[in-house]
């Protein structure tokens, strides 16, 4: 049976992420519930930072992003020249920063804006961390900090997702990615694994560079993003990491196969070497094929996935991490296979349950057309004999969801964004 936490710490004050600052104080509360309309102060960073992008995305102007298929998958073939092949061989060359974006960012100032923005929305919902120390060896090295999110790509939340319960101004840009930005701010991770991204170039890339990290991105081939109307260009998988704690080693963009079929499903898994204690590991982050019917499909896409990340872990030698949106429950093969693979994983989240092996009851949440949609599809898997869980971050009471789930004024996604703390073992 999934528990409640064991020992509580305050998900803000826990721990000092390197090159990111804790934010001060006690956190402002939101006026709730919001006013249907109200002025919305300027934001010179979040303003700053799209005009920076466009130095970024030169080589995706309106004309590329707007609808048609010719233009959409022009930029999709685009954004893979840019990401895809090159990126495996050149990491270094694709992955360098644009010298516009290097000013650093006060992260604590970024929050203050992003907050600015959110001053009509209601408050952020509390999340505590689950200390699992009891089963984490003490370490001097301070702790690899992941989140797992399916962020919900602007196009489709807008377009196609059918949240019939949230209003549509819930889902406006402009404020959705400052609660984006709020959580990722808040959390502080170290690596960071996303899906969905449809905003890499104007939003995540700029701002997230600019706080020490660096990003990798590889957009599904025929994102459903491109047949909205006004769409941002291709939703994918991101990957980003903080460069003061690792430095990039290796780095591939998968696109999935299924039965030798290749799919529209991608993944992305860089090797890192940690800086303190010169420890190497693999991430990996993929997004497998939604929906009921499809369960033989995901699970070829998972089969795909683990031998590519056999290949890429020289057979488990190198430990790993895979976060990712599985769309799959745990009852589903595709889960079967990656809990009994021979990279000997386990699933983090697990470890909140009372006996240890059993899922949350839900990472998605949310109500579309065809009724209420609960269900677990997003997993953080480790590598157990080399990783273990020294905190996890706890989901949201049904109570915090509210009866018209998910997203939501006070949440951005559909999906819980997850959060690890990871220490290495003894090496043996
Ligand atoms: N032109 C062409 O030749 C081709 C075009 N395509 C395009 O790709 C699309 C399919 O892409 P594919 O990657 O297989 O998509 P998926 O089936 O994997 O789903 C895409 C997105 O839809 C969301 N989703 C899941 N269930 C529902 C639902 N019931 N209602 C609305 N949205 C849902 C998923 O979110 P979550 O993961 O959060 O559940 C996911 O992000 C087609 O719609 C088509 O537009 C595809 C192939 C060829
Ligand atoms: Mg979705």
């Amino acid at each position: 049976m999934y528990q409640s936490p064991r020992r509580l710490c305050s998900a803000l004050l826990q721990r000092d992420a390197p090159g990111l600052c804790r934010p001060p104080g006690p956190r402002p509360r939101r006026r709730s519930p919001p006013p249907a309309t109200a002025p919305r102060p300027a934001s010179p960073r979040l303003l700053a930072a799209a005009s920076a992008a466009r130095g970024v995305a030169r080589c995706c102007s309106r004309t590329v992003y707007s609808m048609g298929n010719g233009t959409s998958r022009l930029y999709s073939a685009l954004a893979k020249t840019l990401n895809s092949s090159a990126a495996s061989q050149h990491p270094e060359y694709l992955v360098a920063p644009d010298p516009e974006h290097l000013e650093p960012i006060d992260p604590k100032e970024l929050l203050e804006e992003c907050r600015a923005v959110l001053h009509t929305r209601p408050p952020r919902f509390q999340r505590d961390f689950v200390d699992l120390r009891a089963d984490c060896p003490s370490s001097h090295h301070p702790p690899i900090r992941v989140m797992q999110w399916n962020i919900l790509a602007q196009a489709l939340g807008e377009g196609k997702d059918n949240f019939v319960q949230c209003p549509i101004e819930a889902l406006k840009w402009e404020e959705r990615k400052c609660l984006i930005l709020e959580e990722i701010l808040a959390y502080q991770p170290d690596i960071l694994c996303l899906q969905e991204v449809d905003h890499y170039f104007d939003t995540f890339h700029p701002l997230l560079s600019r706080l020490g990290y660096q990003g990798t991105f590889f957009p599904k081939p025929w994102s459903p993003c491109l047949d909205v109307e006004h769409n941002n260009g291709p939703d994918g998988c991101a990957l980003f990491f903080l460069q003061n704690r690792f430095k990039l080693v290796n780095s591939a963009n998968i696109r999935l196969t299924a039965m030798t079929l290749k799919t529209n499903q991608v993944a992305i898994a860089q090797t890192l070497e940690c800086k303190e204690s010169s420890r190497q590991f693999c991430i990996a982050v993929t997004h497998l094929k939604a929906r009921t019917g499809w369960e033989r499909f995901r699970s070829a896409q998972g089969c795909d996935l683990l031998q590519n990340l056999q290949n890429i872990t020289q057979g488990a030698k190198i430990p790993l991490i895979v976060c990712g949106d599985f769309n799959a429950e745990p009852t589903e093969e595709v889960y079967k296979h990656f809990a009994s693979s021979s990279l000997n994983l386990n699933s983090a989240y697990k470890l909140l349950s009372a006996d240890g092996q059993s899922e949350p009851p839900y990472t998605t949440w949310k109500i579309r057309t065809s009724g209420e949609c609960r269900h677990t599809l997003d997993y953080i898997w480790y590598s157990k004999h080399a990783l273990s869980v020294c905190s996890a971050l706890d989901l949201l009471t049904e109570e915090q969801i509210g009866p018209n789930r998910l997203p939501s004024f006070n949440y951005p996604s559909d999906h819980l964004s997850l959060v690890c703390d990871f220490s290495f073992n003894e090496e043996p």
